[in-house]
């Protein structure tokens, strides 16, 4: 009957899956808070029919007698005494096991999903705003789990409502009878309560995500919400979503406010029941005053029980939804396959794309391809420079490269090995993208670089900051390794941030480095540098190709005179390869892009010439050294080079 599907039905069956789950998970926490539950419903039920007892053969023979007997009074006092201990155990064990019960199905859960999150494929995750994925792990979780704090009380409560009940028919059947007529009402409440909750639960639920997602997506962009003066419009942005989520709230709160009263009324007013039908049988001597009294308390005792019963109720709407939107990200099983090739050892690797095709969603879900037919292969331990007008696919092209995506179509071979072939992790061994939005992480500077893997030493650590060029400002920092880099690096600049996330990747030496505009507020003759340092980081066996094959997404002159050779890539096609004075001579678009480049932002800079100046002297330089084999000779050391690169950024 509770699975015919209409609305409340449906969602009380499913619910009580969901519980089923957990109890399934958690069966011992679990039963303790069951139990628990119980000796309180024993213990306070128990103590009810106890003070009909005393009532009838202590007090009531005390009063008629007028005298006291002190021995009964002090058993009768000693019994209630362990009676409420042993409730009182029954109290804390409860909350204790149902908490414990609770929060650890929320702790296992929260860890599957990230750990779902970092398994599935970044297709996936272009697919979901990252604001819903915090809802998920936060606030759905909690929402399904909840539950397990008033169910462990409902259940073992249970016991209460039965003694309770067995003990108002034996003391007096129509008594006992008057009082249970509330059952049924609690039951007709209850059924309509969920009728009404459930949607104004889902629709909180939802609303709760929403504003998530809202929120993040205003904090990431705090910077250019307050740089363009829209801290106004992103208020009331974020005002209505947090407007329409008051409003479901109080919806659901509306609800429950008339529900709870209702629920503590039905009790109460089968006591009143009670008191009159039990005065008019004490009357006609039908009824003991002590059957009356203990009747009425027991009912007053159960009204606790239904209530309890009312909170998990009116949770399992919640614990619906929640469950509902936790689970459709576990059950996803979007995966990458992988082989079973061991990367083989050597040094920089070879590089070829051949027929790579590469296609995202769209909102329908449709495949929209922005990589067709892309043939590229690039020698060890060259260096290629990916030049193209923006939305070119340049950094997809990237993701495709370190095996963030797999190709819709063609194949990307490192070192001769199709990436799809290689065992997982293989690729980590081999390659390592530097991405363009430079993430820092609220952590030390040694974690920052070592993401907490012991293989790297202090050492290693120091040598790939020396090779990106960041050993000097570590240096600085107060702590040195130890310095813990505030949240998102906002302690840093963005040069210093992009040699940090450089240090990440160099640490790992890398056989092939993809650089996606890494090293943009970066000063040119550091970023020569860098490259040029690139090859002391390798460590390979004799007779391997030395150093590391480069691919860099260039948006400057500077960065792209640093490279061996240039693909140029135009609406997802590799337009021309060649030198840059090749695609200089021959591809028109390369040679207006390039030229757009030198003139960018022209109207506002303030320092014009002088950027112009800076920026010439410094390229003419690095084309004439982009001639000579790297590692020719170092660089001149340039300080920290982050006034020099505001100067020479585009
Ligand atoms: N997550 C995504 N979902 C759908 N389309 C995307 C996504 N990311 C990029 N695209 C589209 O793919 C195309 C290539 O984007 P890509 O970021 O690779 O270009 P790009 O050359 O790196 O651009 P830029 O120089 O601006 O960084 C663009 O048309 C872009 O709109």
């Amino acid at each position: 009957m509770v699975k015919r599907v209409d609305g409340q039905q449906s969602t009380l069956w499913r619910g009580l899956k969901v519980i089923g789950i957990g109890i399934r998970q958690e069966p011992l926490m679990f039963s303790a808070a069951v139990l628990g539950s119980a000796l309180y419903g024993a213990g306070t039920a128990g103590g009810g029919w106890l003070l009909g007892r005393i009532t009838d053969s202590v007090l009531a023979p005390a009063f008629a007698a007028g005298r006291i007997d002190r021995g009964d009074l002090t058993t009768a006092g000693l019994v209630l005494a362990g009676v409420a201990l042993v409730t009182a155990v029954g109290v804390v064990g409860r909350r204790v096991a149902a908490g414990l019960t609770s929060y650890r199905l929320q702790a296992r859960y929260r860890r599957l999903l990230t750990r779902q999150y970092l398994r599935l494929p970044l297709e996936w995750h272009h697919r979901h705003p990252a604001g819903m994925l915090l809802s998920n792990a936060n606030s759905d979780v909690e929402a399904t789990w909840m539950v397990f704090a008033p169910l462990p009380m409902a259940i073992g409560v249970v016991v209460m409502l039965v003694v309770a009940s067995a003990a108002m028919l034996v003391a007096d059947p129509v008594l006992g009878a008057v009082g249970l007529l509330v059952l049924p009402w609690v039951v007709v409440l209850n059924a309509v309560y969920q009728r009404y909750m459930s949607p104004a639960v889902t629709r909180a639920q939802a609303e709760r995500g929403e504003v998530s997602s809202v929120a993040h997506e205003s904090l990431e962009a705090a910077a250019v919400v307050k740089s363009l003066g829209r801290e106004e419009s992103e208020t009331q942005r974020f005002s209505a979503s947090a407007d329409q989520l008051r409003r479901a709230n109080v919806r659901a709160g509306r609800l429950r406010a008339a529900f709870d009263p209702l629920m503590e009324a039905i009790p109460t007013l089968g006591t009143l029941a009670v008191l009159a039908v039990g005065a008019w049988r004490v009357q006609t001597g039908h009824a003991a005053t002590g059957d009356v009294v203990q009747v009425a308390y027991l009912l007053s005792l159960v009204a606790f029980p239904l209530r309890s019963m009312g909170w998990v109720l009116g949770e399992i709407p919640r614990t619906v939804v929640g469950w509902e939107r936790t689970s459709a990200v576990l059950s996803e099983t979007a995966s990458m396959p992988y082989g079973s090739t061991e990367p083989a050892p050597g040094g920089a690797v070879p590089v070829e794309l051949e027929k790579v095709a590469y296609a995202y969603a769209d909102d329908e879900g449709a495949p929209h391809e922005v990589l067709h037919d892309i043939d590229l292969q690039v020698k060890p331990g060259r260096t290629l420079a990916l030049v193209g007008p923006t939305g070119a696919g340049k950094s997809t092209l990237a993701t495709l490269l370190v095996r963030l995506v797999d190709p819709a179509r063609g194949t990307v071979r490192l070192d001769g090995t199709d990436v799809r072939e290689l065992r997982p992790g293989g690729v980590a061994e081999l390659a390592a993208l530097v991405p363009q939005g430079t993430f820092v992480f609220n952590d030390t500077v040694r974690d920052n670089i070592s993401l907490g893997d012991p293989r790297f030493s202090d050492e290693d650590v120091w040598h790939a900051l020396e090779v990106a060029r960041a050993d000097g400002f570590v240096r600085h920092l107060a702590h040195g390794l130890d310095t813990v880099i505030g949240e998102r690096g906002a302690d840093l600049s963005g040069g210093q941030r992009q040699r940090l996330a450089l240090a990440r990747a160099l640490v790992r030496r890398p056989r092939l480095l993809v650089l996606d505009d890494a090293t943009s507020a970066i000063d040119p003759r550091i970023e020569a540098e860098i490259l040029a340092g690139l090859g002391t980081l390798a460590d390979r066996p004799a007779g391997s190709e030395p150093g590391v094959t480069v691919v860099v997404i260039a948006y400057r002159r500077a960065t792209i005179a640093l490279a061996d050779e240039v693909a140029y890539l135009e609406n997802g096609r590799i337009a021309d390869q060649g030198t840059h004075a090749e695609l200089l001579e021959r591809s028109a678009g390369y040679r207006r892009l390039v030229t757009a480049y030198d003139h960018d932002d022209e109207p506002d800079a303030p320092a014009r010439d002088l950027d112009e100046e800076a920026e010439e002297l410094v390229v003419d330089e690095l084309l004439n050294e982009a001639a000579a084999p790297p590692g020719d000779g170092p660089g001149p050391e340039t300080g920290s080079g982050e006034d020099l690169t505001e100067m020479t950024r585009r």
